[in-house]
């Protein structure tokens, strides 16, 4: 695709900010959102990520006006703009599932939007040329949406969305259709428009990879609630709980009996397995929960941290093997080596104290 800014666009929406303001919306007794406050600032990319369920859709439809608030405000800058409907908002959508319209061609479906704002036909003409061009389809413009694969449906859909020059573009899982390399592309690309043209959006996915690569801030969704707002370096290095945690890639989550615990030094010990971590929160139990991500295993003892493991399954990675092992007391360990190992090879591990993080609380439901 070409990588430069040929749509004029309005750098960084032309708002401040974009604020949802106790934002609730029940289904009957389900409550998909309850009371989300959230701050969007002009020309960030946010991204709402949590597991199925956690309220990421609800959230966008409720910006977007396809839904309304059961509770709350939305304000983009000192404007209310809850009660106004979706094509009053000037929001670009890009959905998962793509939404085109089958009966018209790839051109009438990226000037769509133009034309029932009235844009005169000249104007249209240009402007959908250009949102062409940019996605690299005028080539394709004479075509119906089922005369082309899935990413070149998918950049239909954001040259639709961007074609009108919105204040916000709002993004529902944009990629999960797409196979693994397309989908990688297409990250680089939906970044790369965001930057160039000075877009403001909101992203919602259930791919903390996504959610990292893409975001300036991500937003951690749970049953309607944030769990941690902040930059992917915050959220990655610091979460502040084992559900965060473990969405973040801290794969072990492993509940142990406490030995000692000084200030933010805990010691976690059992049969084969001792480690020294840092407590993240103020916890009073005999058993706490310590959070290790794969990589930042190594392989021999470290310092006062050791792991003893047998290789039950390794798979291969390219440069590296992902590796799941067990302890003598049937733990489940997930690290990664660089050279071969084979199952039934015992491995001594180790990992650095400040990177085994300490939580006092229990392992959430499905994270194991
Ligand atoms: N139209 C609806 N009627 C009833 N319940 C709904 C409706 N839409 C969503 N819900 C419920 O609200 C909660 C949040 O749903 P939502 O679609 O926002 O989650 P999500 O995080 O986007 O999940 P997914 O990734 O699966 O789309 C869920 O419990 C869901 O069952």
């Amino acid at each position: 695709m070409t990588h430069e800014a040929v749509l004029p666009g309005r750098p960084n929406g032309g708002f401040q900010a974009l604020r949802m303001d106790g934002v609730s919306r029940r289904f009957g007794s389900t409550t998909a959102l309850d009371r989300l406050d959230l701050t969007i600032e002009g020309g960030e990319f946010l991204a709402l990520l949590g597991p199925s369920g956690c309220g990421k859709s609800t959230a966008l439809n409720c910006l977007a006006g396809l839904l309304p608030l059961t509770g709350g405000s939305i304000w983009l800058d000192d404007e209310r703009i809850d009660g106004l409907p979706p094509e009053k908002r000037g929001f670009g959508m890009v959905f998962q599932n793509y939404a085109l319209f089958p009966h018209l061609t790839v051109r009438k479906n990226v000037g769509f939007g133009l034309a029932i704002r009235g844009v005169p036909k000249p104007e249209m003409t240009q402007r959908v040329d250009e949102a062409l061009a940019l996605v690299e389809l005028a080539d394709q413009a004479h075509k119906l949406p089922g005369q082309l694969s899935g990413g070149q449906q998918q950049r239909v859909a954001i040259a639709r969305a961007v074609v009108i020059r919105p204040r916000l573009v709002l993004m529902d899982e944009p990629l999960s259709n797409l196979d693994a390399k397309l989908r990688l592309q297409m990250r680089t690309e939906i970044r790369r428009l965001h930057q160039s043209l000075g877009l403001t959006t909101v992203y919602v996915t259930h791919d903390q990879e996504e959610a990292l690569a893409l975001a300036d801030r991500i937003v951690v969704l749970r049953g309607g609630l944030v769990e941690q707002i902040g930059t992917p370096e915050q959220v990655y290095t610091y979460p502040l709980n084992t559900y965060v945690a473990g969405f973040m890639g801290y794969r072990n989550l492993l509940e142990l009996p406490v030995a000692a615990h000084e200030g933010d030094e805990v010691v976690l010990a059992e049969p084969g397995l001792r480690l020294t971590g840092r407590a993240q929160e103020r916890f009073t139990g005999t058993s706490a929960v310590a959070a290790i991500r794969p990589d930042d295993f190594t392989v021999g003892p470290r310092q006062s941290n050791t792991v003893r493991v047998s290789v039950e399954v390794a798979e291969f990675h390219g440069r590296e093997m992902a590796v799941e092992g067990i302890t003598e007391s049937g733990r489940v360990i997930h690290f990664r080596v660089s050279d071969r190992v084979r199952p039934g090879e015992k491995v001594e591990l180790g990992v650095p104290p400040d990177r085994v993080l300490v939580f006092g609380s229990g392992v959430p439901d499905g994270l194991t």
